[in-house]
């Protein structure tokens, strides 16, 4: 058991721009399918799909294919073009792309658009021999291929808003688990722990212990140093308390200056010598807090399913806190194990 250590469907999904050069990423393989697809339909040089979002980055590159240059180049239409000869179209003829090099002939294209028909981009289609006609029903399916891209961006979208949505659930569970101040588990948390683990222990015929520690004086050192000190002094506990149970052991905030801390599989003999490994650490070094040195000291109480073999979780903590306050009672700095003869 280790210890607790968006965008919008319809937001522009990451892109890159030109397949056919070895660009693409791994999620641009649809994207170079469809390319494809749209090439062979129509027997072209090249389709070039642009996205609005890069088209200031792709204005810098001097890499990338010819075709997309070009298409690159050419202002944003929301409207579908068709040049049949790009030397005689308006918006084409001067182009230096037409009149130079590469020379291109044939031209169409298809916007793209997002759910909210913001424009995202266009399907391209370019060669280098002018044509004849281009007829309604290849208009048709161009407009089909820029629908499989939209089809595929809103899939793209839609995955990132919910690994997005996946990552924040997680985020709200941990933080609805772990202390924010100590970053142990909480209360609800290390109850939950102490009855999963009570069952399994169960089952597995093993002793399951647990351990209730308390820092001593603790309300002198808050009314002396300050509210602030005590939580660095608690954040110091907590880290040294965490350093002294093993990755299958739990440690959890129980109250205000009190912990927790679930043994899975330990005798109560195990347990206590935890307890007082715990207590003689913390006895052994001062804490420096604020230039000041404080002696700190804690006291335990432990009680074990070896000892209470019929007894509930709530009935092992009782235990365990009946132990503790007899540590407090016998001066503090000190562990008490529970034992059924001494209640
Ligand atoms: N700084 C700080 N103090 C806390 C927090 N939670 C509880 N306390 C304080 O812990 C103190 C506990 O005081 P007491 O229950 O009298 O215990 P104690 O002074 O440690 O005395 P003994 O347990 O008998 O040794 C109180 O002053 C609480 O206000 C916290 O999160 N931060």
């Amino acid at each position: 058991m280790s210890q607790p250590d968006s965008p919008r469907p319809g937001a522009a999904p990451a892109l890159s721009t030109d397949a056919a050069d070895g660009t693409h990423t791994r999620a641009d393989s649809q994207l170079l399918r469809i390319r494809r697809v749209g090439r062979r339909l129509f027997g072209v040089a090249n389709c070039v799909i642009t996205f609005e979002a890069l088209r200031a980055k792709a204005g810098q590159r001097t890499t990338g294919s010819a075709e997309s240059r070009f298409c690159y180049e050419l202002p944003p239409s929301a409207e579908p073009v068709v040049a049949l000869d790009a030397r005689a179209h308006p918006l084409l003829g001067e182009h230096p792309g037409v009149t130079g090099a590469p020379q291109v002939r044939f031209y169409a294209s298809h916007p793209i658009f997002n759910h909210a028909r913001e424009l995202l981009g266009s399907v391209h289609l370019v060669d280098y021999a002018a044509r004849s006609g281009f007829s309604e029903s290849d208009r048709c399916l161009l407009s089909d291929i820029a629908a499989l891209v939209e089809r595929e961006l809103q899939l793209r979208a839609v995955n990132a808003y919910q690994s997005d949505l996946e990552k924040k659930n997680k985020s709200l569970r941990r933080k609805s688990l772990v202390d924010p101040l100590l970053g142990t588990w909480n209360r609800g948390a290390i109850m939950r722990i102490l009855n999963i683990e009570a069952v399994r222990c169960d089952k597995a015929s093993l002793p399951l212990s647990l351990i209730v520690v308390d820092l001593d004086h603790f309300k002198k050192i808050n009314d002396t140093y300050g509210h602030p000190a005590g939580d660095q002094v608690l954040v110091r506990i907590a880290s040294r308390l965490r350093a002294c149970i093993r990755p299958q052991e739990a440690l959890g905030r129980y109250g205000g200056e009190e912990f927790l801390i679930v043994l899975p599989g330990s005798s109560s003999q195990t347990a206590a010598a935890v307890a007082d490994r715990m207590r003689a650490t913390i006895a052994a070094q001062p804490e420096l807090i604020n230039d000041a040195t404080l002696n700190l000291s804690i006291s335990a109480g432990v009680a074990s399913t070896d000892l209470f073999t019929t007894a509930t979780t709530e009935e092992l903590i009782s235990r365990a806190d009946i132990a503790l306050y007899a540590a407090k009672d016998g001066g503090r700095n000190r562990v008490v194990l529970a034992t059924p003869e001494s209640t």
